[in-house]
Formats: C-alpha cells, sequence, structure tokens
C-alpha cells in the first residue's frame, strides 16, 4: 500500500488554519495564559522521563485541534502503520524505511519482501558485540601485538554525523579508546588526525553505505598508504573494517570479507546510526550502552505509534512546527541543548531534517506552492545566549525554538547545575515576556537618567516577546533519554514529511554538486577548461594560476 497523496492545502483543516490564523495572528501569548490558568499542564506532555511544554506557543485549543483534523486528513494514522510495517514508503527508490527495525525487540517480525529482517538485524548485532568487548578488553591486538587505544571513524554524511553527535553526547560514558572523525575531502582533516595516531594501536573503521563515495573512499586510501609506511598488506586485516551495504566494493578495497558489517538498503543513511553505522559509538561506550541508546528509541517508538495524536510528542512537536512554517511562514527553527555534551545535535540534525524534508516536488509529482522543510540551527546555551539570541529577542524574524535541558548534572556540580537551568528557564520566560515600554521606564527612571537620555533610549530597551519555545526537559543524560531524544526529531521528520506530501526518504538534491565535481576535477587534471559559465571558468583559471 502507497502512502497517502493528499495536497495539504487541499484540506478543510488547511482553510480552516488559514481563517484561525488571521483572527490569532496579534494574540500575544501572554494573555492566552491570562486567559487560562490551566494552559501550561493543559499543553505538557508528560511521559517516562521526558517533561515538553508547549504551551509557550502563539496557539489556542483551537489551533491544536485543527492542526490534529490535519494530520487526520492528511491519513497520518495509516502512514504511521505503513512505515512501521516495512512498506516501500521511500517509493522513490523503491524501499522500506526500517531504522526503527533495527532497535526493535527481538520477538518482533518485521519482512521486507516476505522475509522476516530482525534474525539479520539480530546476527549483525551480536557480530557488534563481540567485536567491541574484544577491542575494548584488549584481547584482539594490532599487528605488533599491542592492544587498540584510538578508533578512527571514516565515513561522511549520515556516515559520520549520527556516530559522532552519538559519541561527543556520551562522552561521560565514554570507556580508554580515543575516537576520531575523519570526514572531510580537505586533505587538512585527515592529515590532523593522522597526527595524533600510532598506526600499531589504532583501528580504521570505513563507513559508507554505498562504498562509493568521493570523500571516504579518498580519506580511507589515504590513511591506507600512511598505514602501510609501517605495517604490511596483510597488516590491514588487523586494523581497517568497514560498514557497508556494498561488500564486493568493501572487498575490493582490501577489507576481509570477516571484518565487514552489513547494512541494508532499508537503512538510510542520516538514520544509521542505529545500525553497524554506530560501530565506533559501541566501541567507545561500550556494547552496553550501545544497546541501551537503541532501547530508548524503541521506547520512543512505541510512544510514537500507540500514544494518540494530542499527547504524541513527535505529533504535536511536528505540527507546532507546520504551524509556524506554513502560516507564520518562518523560515528556520533553533535548537538550543542546554548541555555542551550536546554541541553536535544541531549538527546532526540538519542533516536529519533538512535532507529529508527539503523538498518542493510532492508525491504526485506536481511542484509545491506552500513551504517544506524548514532550515535547522543552533549551538548549546548558555554559550548561544552571548551569540545569536540576540536577534531571536529583539530581530525582525520569528524564530521557533526547541529548549532541550537535563535536569540532573552528570557531574553533579549543583553550583554550576543551578545556574545552567535558571538560564534555560529564564530564557523561554524572557522570550515569551519581553519587557514592556513601562516596566523599561520605570527601570531607566531609577537610574537617574535625564528625560532626554530616556526618551532617546527607551525603543531600544523594550522587547516585544510573544517568542515562541517548546520546551523539552529530561530528567538526565543517559544513553537511553538520548536514543528517545533522537528517535523523537526523526519522527517529527516523518510526521511532516507526511503532512506537506513529500517524500522524506531520498536525496536526490544532493546528486548534481557532486557529478559537476567530477567534471571539474577532470578538467583540473587535463587543464581544459569547457562548458563552464564565465564565473566558473574565472574560478578554475584563478585557482589554476596559484597551484
Ligand atoms: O554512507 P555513504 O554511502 O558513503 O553516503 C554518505 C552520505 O552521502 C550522500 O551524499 C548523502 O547525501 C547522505 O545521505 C549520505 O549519508
Amino acid at each position: 500500500m502507497a502512502l497517502p497523496k493528499i495536497d495539504p492545502t487541499s484540506t478543510v483543516a488547511w482553510k480552516k488554519l488559514q481563517e484561525h490564523f488571521q483572527s490569532i495572528n496579534g494574540i500575544h501569548m501572554e494573555d492566552l495564559f491570562a486567559q487560562d490558568a490551566e494552559r501550561a499542564n493543559k499543553m505538557t506532555i508528560q511521559w517516562e522521563d521526558f517533561y515538553v511544554d508547549y504551551s509557550k506557543n502563539r496557539i489556542t485549543e483551537e489551533t491544536l485541534n485543527l492542526l490534529l483534523e490535519l494530520a487526520q486528513e492528511t491519513k497520518l494514522k495509516k502512514a504511521i502503520e505503513s512505515y512501521f510495517s516495512g512498506e516501500a514508503i521511500n517509493e522513490t527508490e523503491n524501499r522500506a524505511v526500517l531504522h526503527t527495525a533495527l532497535r526493535a525487540k527481538e520477538d518482533t517480525n518485521i519482512s521486507v519482501d516476505g522475509k522476516n529482517i530482525i534474525p539479520k538485524i539480530s546476527e549483525v548485532k551480536n557480530k557488534i558485540e563481540n567485536f567491541t568487548n574484544q577491542i575494548v578488553n584488549g584481547s584482539k591486538k594490532g599487528f605488533s601485538g599491542k592492544a587498540f587505544t584510538d578508533v578512527v571513524n571514516i565515513g561522511i554524511g549520515g556516515s559520520d554525523l549520527g556516530p559522532s553527535m552519538v559519541v561527543s553526547s556520551l562522552e561521560f560514558y565514554k570507556n580508554h579508546l580515543k575516537s576520531h572523525f575523519v570526514s572531510n575531502i580537505d586533505g587538512d582533516h585527515v592529515n590532523e588526525v593522522i597526527k595524533k595516531l600510532d598506526p600499531e594501536t589504532t583501528l580504521f573503521i570505513v563507513v559508507s553505505k554505498t562504498f562509493s563515495t568521493q570523500e571516504t573512499l579518498t580519506n580511507a586510501e589515504t590513511i591506507k598508504s600512511w598505514f602501510l609506511q609501517s605495517a604490511k598488506a596483510e597488516d590491514i586485516s588487523k586494523h581497517f573494517v568497514a560498514v557497508s551495504t556494498n561488500i564486493e566494493k568493501a572487498r575490493e578495497f582490501g577489507i576481509n570479507e570477516n571484518n565487514i558489517f552489513p547494512i541494508w538498503n532499508w537503512v538510510g543513511g542520516r538514520f544509521s546510526l542505529w545500525s553497524a553505522v554506530g560501530l565506533s559509538i559501541s566501541l567507545t561506550i561500550g556494547y552496553r550502552n550501545f544497546s541501551k541508546l537503541l532501547l530508548g528509541a524503541n521506547k520512543m517508538d512505541s510512544h510514537f505509534k500507540t500514544a494518540a495524536f494530542e499527547k504524541n510528542m513527535p505529533v504535536v512537536l511536528a505540527l507546532i512546527s507546520i504551524w509556524y512554517n506554513n502560516f507564520f511562514k518562518t523560515e528556520t527553527e533553533a535548537i538550543i541543548p542546554y548541555s555542551q555534551y550536546l554541541n553536535r545535535f544541531s549538527t546532526y540534525l540538519q542533516q536529519s531534517i533538512m535532507e529529508s524534508n527539503g523538498k518542493s516536488i510532492d508525491r504526485n509529482g506536481n511542484t509545491i506552492n506552500y513551504q517544506t522543510g524548514s532550515v535547522v540551527w543552533g549551538q548549546p546555551g548558555t554559550n548561544s545566549q552571548h551569540a545569536f539570541f540576540q536577534l531571536m529577542h529583539q530581530g525582525t524574524k520569528l524564530i521557533p525554538a526547541d529548549f532541550i535541558g537535563f535536569a540532573e548534572s552528570l557531574h553533579e556540580n549543583k553550583e554550576h547545575q543551578d545556574k545552567l537551568i535558571s538560564n534555560f528557564i529564564a530564557q523561554t520566560e524572557a522570550l515569551l515576556k519581553g519587557k514592556s515600554k513601562e516596566d523599561v521606564l520605570k527601570e531607566l527612571k531609577e537610574q537617574k537618567l535625564s528625560a532626554e537620555e530616556i526618551n532617546k533610549l527607551l525603543p531600544y530597551k523594550v522587547f516585544e516577546g510573544n517568542k515562541p519555545t517548546n520546551t523539552i526537559f529530561i530528567k538526565k543524560l543517559t544513553p537511553e533519554s538520548l536514543g528517545k531524544l533522537i528517535s523523537l526529531y526523526e519522527h517529527k521528520i516523518f510526521v511532516q514529511g507526511i503532512i506537506w506530501n513529500i517524500f522524506s526518504f531520498d536525496q536526490f538534491g544532493v546528486e548534481l554538486g557532486k557529478k559537476l565535481a567530477g567534471n571539474i576535477l577532470k578538467d583540473i587534471k587535463n587543464n581544459t577548461f569547457n562548458n563552464h559559465d564565465v564565473s566558473t571558468l574565472n574560478l578554475l583559471h584563478y585557482y589554476k594560476n596559484l597551484t
């Protein structure tokens, strides 16, 4: 059964939302709080160790009801069933989308082409577990008989961002192995990493779903040549492993078949950290913690599948985001984690959200005339407060933001934690309330300024407020809660893609640049510059003349 193909703008709910938008547009959220003492309680979802408060949004109960009608009219429920059951919902690539199967319980039965895929997944998990244990406990050794000290993940896009985000987010849980990530084709990246390594004690994981990505293969070759300066060809099998769907190509590269960890076409690159692509995660935090990450994601999957839409975190967050994107016409969304560990979280989400929902052709093949995927960006608080919050508070753009915080600090430093959390909570309060003219006036008068100075400063010190935020408050950062959080955003992406009537699981938009880079590389090598626009030709000549 194919996905529904309903233009959201043709629904009754969409029209009602447009009218409703006109009536609500000028309203200040503070008035909505004043009108309903129960607002915050009603607009909070508490589930396990998650507390999601979405009351600081420019919505009323009616808004939410209409958005829920939109979900109903676009047949979200049906689409969720197709997603989890393994139907080929990635229609443009004719594939199922089953990252959820990677974290499903062992007794689940999910079929692809008539065959249950869970046994294959378990087999690879066992392989990951055994390999992890042998590397971590030092029983598997390098070519000179020494235990491994460093692990290098060579991959890009989904074969880099997920693992590197999780490894840095769970740094607290790390063992003695040092982890490194090489992704960029920029040779300075790989060389800076190599500088820190000892070939005798370093394990390399070449991660590429297709095993045909220029960056990854080039970096892997460079590292292999460097390695062979100190080791023999037969030592490669001790130090290089691969993760790929393309077993043949990985073998051609010189990787021993036993060292290849398979993944499958029904795992999208940007959703693959739960598979063997997460080997570097398992190695550096241990398999037990890796399995807890998967368990957390699985729990969020169940919540998403079974909770009523109005109490369903991914659904509600997706709907609110559509409300801003399509009715307020906001273009971006900020992700502000109040945890330094989540330093790479928004970078990771940039790929999963923008590569999935940055589309302009609908599921009927027609050009879309409404906005789809938002631009996603952000940095951890409190650093971001001292960088770009000025624009969020007083700029001309409306930027809905997700504030993510953890109640308990991992190093149990109460003094810092209380300060961190007060900033976390204060910022959403400030964005909501703003600061009125009257309050600014009072403050300036207390400073005993002249009337002239007061008049001059007054407009600059006013904060409009009414800036929307969601607060995702989690008890503690653990492998399990991180798994839940990532899965929450994965499902938010899914919901939005369904409602926008786009295909979220292909990425044809990344192909053109790759192809042209191939042509230009040939031109640079052959010194013949043909068929380019003048700007491109000038750039090529500039490069050639300087090198
Ligand atoms: O894992 P690979 O096949 O090497 O692909 C790596 C990445 O490159 C592609 O260009 C896609 O845009 C990404 O979705 C993918 O994750």
